[in-house]
């Protein structure tokens, strides 16, 4: 028997694509090819070659390649999409919806083409609609198309209320559902830090601040940045759904999953608690929601579902 490394490929080698590429391989998850258009097979094969090159220094064996050609992606066990345009300051991530939808399609027609069998993960904005047209176009089984939002929001939401505590990142825990605009849902009562809820420990009108801030996490970074979208969190966020699936962890993380009923909602692709493990998401976790909070996740649905008109 030979046992042969796995192989993840990334769609898009700008911000999110190539910082997604050099922490998969710096995490020894598989060997990575790193995918844009023809107009930029050179930079690609470059970014890809120079991570390559840190290789030796930073201590990890994988291969990098860059390509433009999707013959290169041949039996990806994972595919990341990062491919399509981001916002600028001023912009929605709903302004996305019309351009990134047909990159969608062009994409995974091409994935699915030439890696039949893997999962594919979604980044591309706005994501809960652009990961239910990837899942459409590729004809998957539900649980092998996973967008990702919530590790995300969940981890600004954890910043921000480590640093209003003063304490360890690692021991606090929250969750956000809905999807990724600017209506999605942190849950503050299924929130902890060290065990302790945080209602506890905050009161609530920093809390309440710090869901807004959550809320307006994105738009927070592209104002910053002046020409561009997040990338470190966002690249970190979507690496933890490729780990899960790769070591078969059976983590509980928040992804954008398909519904078929769960929360009272069918035939929609939204950020809800999952259980994601080498068969992609293998159980969506339903949690008792308080009338506020159905009310909450009630309007984060609707700015979703306008998405979805858009695009049929
Ligand atoms: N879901 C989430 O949590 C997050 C989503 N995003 C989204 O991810 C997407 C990518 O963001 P960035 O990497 O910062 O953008 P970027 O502009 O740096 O990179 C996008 C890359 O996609 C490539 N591309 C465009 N059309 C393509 C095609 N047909 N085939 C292959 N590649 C193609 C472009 O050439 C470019 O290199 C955006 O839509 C952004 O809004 C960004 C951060 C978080
Ligand atoms: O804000 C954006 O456009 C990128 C994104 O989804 C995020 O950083 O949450």
């Amino acid at each position: 028997m030979s046992i042969k490394r796995r192989k993840i490929s990334v769609i898009g080698s700008g911000f999110t694509g190539a910082t997604t590429a050099l922490m998969v391989a710096q995490k020894e998850l598989g060997d990575v090819v790193l995918l844009d258009i023809p107009q930029l097979d050179g930079p690609t094969k470059g970014k890809a070659l120079d991570m390559l090159e840190a290789s030796p220094v930073l201590g990890f064996d994988a291969n990098i390649v860059g390509t433009s050609n999707y013959e290169d992606t041949t039996s990806s066990d994972v595919v990341v999409i990062t491919a399509g345009i981001a916002r600028k300051p001023g912009m929605s991530r709903d302004d996305l919806v019309n351009i990134n939808s047909e990159i969608m399609k062009a994409v995974t027609k091409e994935v699915v083409k030439y890696s039949p069998n893997c999962l594919i993960l979604v980044l591309t904005n706005p994501v809960d609609a652009m990961t239910y047209i990837v899942s459409k176009e590729s004809g998957f089984p539900k649980n092998r198309v996973i967008g990702q939002s919530g590790i995300l929001d969940t981890a600004r939401f954890r910043t921000f209320v480590a640093q209003e505590l003063n304490v360890s990142v690692e021991d606090v825990i929250g969750l956000v559902l809905g999807g990724h605009g600017d209506d999605m849902v942190p849950l503050v009562r299924y929130s902890y830090a060290g065990g302790i809820p945080i209602e506890n420990l905050l009161p609530k009108d920093r809390l309440d601040d710090i869901v807004e801030r959550t809320r307006k996490g994105g738009e927070e970074i592209v104002n910053l940045l002046g020409n561009g979208s997040a990338y470190f969190a966002p690249s970190a966020s979507i690496t933890q759904i490729v780990e899960a699936i790769i070591k078969d962890k059976k983590r509980i993380i928040p992804t954008i999953a398909y519904l078929q009923g769960e929360y009272g909602y069918q035939d929609l692709y939204l950020g809800v608690p999952t259980i994601i493990g080498g068969d992609g998401i293998e159980k969506i976790i339903e949690l008792e929601l308080t009338n506020d909070e159905k009310a909450a996740l009630k309007k984060s649905v609707q700015s979703v579902y306008s998405d979805k008109e858009f695009l049929k």
